[in-house]
């Protein structure tokens, strides 16, 4: 058997961790083989005695396998999570490499156990974080402290987040317990009690239970392990998210929207993110709108933690409340640049994985939400496998290509894995094209030696580096005959010819185990490519079965939208035509206005004509002035020539016009 490929040349290196068994009694299936180094890469499986099908053994490579007793700190030191750290931190003046850490087993065997730890144990998350705070140290900046840190972090960060500090966010949650939390304190704090830090504590202000690092596993500490430097010419921003992949769907695990509604007995609405390009990252899928923390020290970093779990174990309570129902993403993405440049931050994520287990749904006691759920997690878990296997054939030298675009659970975990030139605008808006290198990955298989056979050999399968076949001999009847002393009855010496006819049927018996053999190798294979093949038909099936949800959804959305388009038409036309009508009501009254206006108007000018007389009379009352002035002036006149005359004339005139009047009077001339 090959040995298994260098880590450099697979896209994961693939460690196998055994859990103690719950079962101890049960049988092992499961043998760890010692290799010359003492480093043990191999283990041997067999199916278990009640199973009647041809013992056949397959022996799987793995990069380590880490046994029973092997401790979570341990894990740590010897998965490689420590390259991981320095790869996030970078060399002197170079930009950090993504990391990417994930588990993957049955329900059970021991997953979050390795990546959260236990009440008593802290897991490789709250280590990876201790790790990194320390190896940063001073270099890390505070944005409470330094008020131009977060607009630069704001500005670099190419994922349409919503960045706050850590301290912000926590109080936006808790109020302003801060002393009772002891986030300033960077001191050691004693060890639990019996509360999990999973646990939620007593509630303190408004009924939110308010996580305490005091009560979190201090243990395995990492204080005296060889840690990462980080870049001393740099500073740091530690930058927290997570998310869960629910039903193939991403959600924010730090909005706080589950508890917050859990809380007020309500049903939680939330709003699902989109795995995509975005206009500051074109080149490059990124999880859009997160909700990011930049926390200033461990403690906020796992006060972020446990907020982020508490939301994800909530959100799970209605389907299951021990095991996860959801793929946990935890990212901590190391921000970095040139100490006091005030440049752009260049950014290396590193991201921890808590796989969903994997399930039969057939095995799923459940029904309606929770068997669909069952379903999902077992479609993207098989999708994985697909990925896995042949991720491990591309190691062997094989020119696959890894179908990670089948579910968001694989694209997730592989888009970032291969080599990429991406352009970004950085800083000052300036275009920026870099080299990416491809992330570095791990996965921790779990498994439990005394568990279910069939789903642990069927992930071990698809998870190992490297497989072989082997079917023991089991003695045929015929070698056994053959394998009896075979003499000459009478003498005890083997004639020649019996000799040589001897020598045939060994030939041919030997010949016949080796076919036997080769048929229950291709017989186990055919086994493995029928699987293989249900499994696509299955992905076939899920994929039109998407596609025919997906085709129902846009359908149903157009509809919407077109029913929202009508409505809004309809009365759009309403109000329109109830103005129009309005118009209409106003023209014609003031049309009538106007009618009467005029009627009114011509009753007005008829008096007007009535005194003034008609169109000509303008001209003849000038005429009549005129004459009545030239009268005027002949009367003064008169008057002023009869002034002028003596009394007899007087005398005589007034005589005379007595006369004049007494004869018009009197009528006689
Ligand atoms: N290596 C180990 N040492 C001690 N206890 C372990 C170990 N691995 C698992 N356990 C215990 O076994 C139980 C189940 O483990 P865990 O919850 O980690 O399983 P899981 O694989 O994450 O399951 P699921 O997929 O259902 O979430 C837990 O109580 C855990 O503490």
């Amino acid at each position: 058997m090959d040995p298994p490929p260098k880590p450099s040349t697979a896209l994961f290196d693939v460690y196998l961790r055994l859990r103690p068994s719950p079962a101890p009694g049960a049988e092992r299936f499961l043998d760890v083989e010692e290799t010359e180094q003492g480093v043990p890469t191999y283990i041997t499986i067999k199916p278990p005695a009640t199973d009647h099908r041809k013992r056949a053994v397959e022996k799987f490579a793995f990069t380590k396998v880490f046994e029973e007793d092997a401790a979570q700190l341990d894990i740590f030191k010897s998965t490689g999570v420590l390259p991981l750290i320095d790869g996030v931190l970078g060399a002197e003046g170079r930009e950090g490499r993504d990391g990417l850490l994930a588990t993957l087993g049955v329900t059970g065997s021991g997953k979050s156990h390795t990546i959260l730890g236990s009440k008593s144990q802290r897991g490789l998350i709250q280590m990876t974080l201790d790790a990194l705070f320390q190896s940063t140290g001073a270099l890390l900046v505070d944005p409470s402290n330094t008020p131009y840190v977060l607009p630069s972090l704001a500005i670099s960060d190419v994922s349409e987040a919503q960045i706050l500090p850590a301290s912000a966010y926590l109080d936006s949650l808790y109020g302003d317990g801060q002393s009772e939390r002891g986030i300033s304190s960077r001191a050691q704090t004693p060890m639990l009690d019996n509360t999990s830090f999973l646990c939620p504590p007593p509630p303190k202000r408004n009924n939110i239970y308010i996580p305490r690092p005091s009560t979190m596993p201090q243990t395995p500490s990492v204080h005296d392990l060889p840690l990462p430097n980080a870049d001393r010419t740099a500073e740091y921003a530690i930058v927290v998210s997570m998310y869960e992949v629910y039903n193939d769907r991403i959600f924010d695990l730090l909005t706080g929207s589950a508890t917050a509604t859990a809380f007020k007995n309500g049903q939680s609405k939330r709003r699902a993110l989109l795995f995509k390009s975005t206009e500051q990252s074109p080149d490059r899928k990124v999880v859009a709108g997160l909700k990011k923390t930049v926390c200033a020290s461990l403690e906020e970093a796992l006060m972020v933690l446990e907020t982020g779990l508490m939301e994800r174990k909530v959100a799970g309570t209605g389907s299951n409340a021990v095991s996860s129902r959801s793929h946990g993403f935890f990212c901590v993405e190391v921000k970095k640049r040139r100490r006091a440049s005030g440049a752009g931050w260049s950014s290396s994520t590193l991201t921890v994985v808590d796989l969903a287990g994997s399930e039969r749904a057939r095995n799923a006691k459940t029904a309606g939400a929770t068997l669909a759920e069952a379903g999902k997690i077992n479609e993207s878990l098989m999708y994985l496998g697909q990925c896995m296997q042949m991720q491990s054939d591309a190691a062997d030298g094989g020119k696959t290509i890894v179908p990670f675009r089948q579910c968001k659970l694989t694209e997730l975990l592989f888009s970032n894995s291969f080599p990429t030139t991406s352009s970004s605008t950085h800083i000052h808006n300036q275009p920026h094209h870099h080299h990416r290198n491809p992330q570095k990955s791990i996965m921790i298989v779990t498994a439990d030696a005394h568990g279910d056979f069939n789903a642990t050999s069927q992930i071990l399968r698809y998870s190992a580096l490297a497989r072989e076949v082997t079917v023991p001999r089991v003695p045929s009847v015929t070698s056994t005959i053959l394998s009896a002393p075979t003499t000459n009855g009478h003498n005890g010496r083997t004639s020649p010819t019996t000799a040589a006819s001897l020598a045939e049927l060994e030939v041919a018996v030997s010949e016949i185990d080796r076919l036997s053999e080769e048929v229950s190798v291709l017989s186990l294979r055919l086994t493995e490519e029928t699987a293989r093949r249900q499994a696509a038909e299955s992905s076939w099936r899920a994929a039109e079965a998407r596609m025919e949800d997906i085709e129902a959804e846009v359908r149903e959305t157009v509809y919407a939208e077109f029913e929202a388009v009508l409505a809004r038409e309809q009365v759009r036309w309403r109000v329109a035509w109830e103005e129009e009508a309005g118009r209409k009501e106003e023209m014609w009254d003031a049309k009538v206005d106007i009618l009467a206006r005029e009627f009114g108007g011509d009753k007005e000018n008829e008096k007007v004509r009535g005194l003034d007389g008609e169109e000509g009379d303008g001209e003849r009352i000038n005429e009549l002035e005129t004459e009545n002035e030239a009268l005027r002036r002949k009367v003064e006149m008169l008057e002023r020539e009869m002034r002028g005359r003596t009394p007899s004339k007087k005398m005589r005139v007034l005589k005379a016009r007595k006369w004049e009047v007494e004869g018009g009077l009197g009528g006689s001339p």
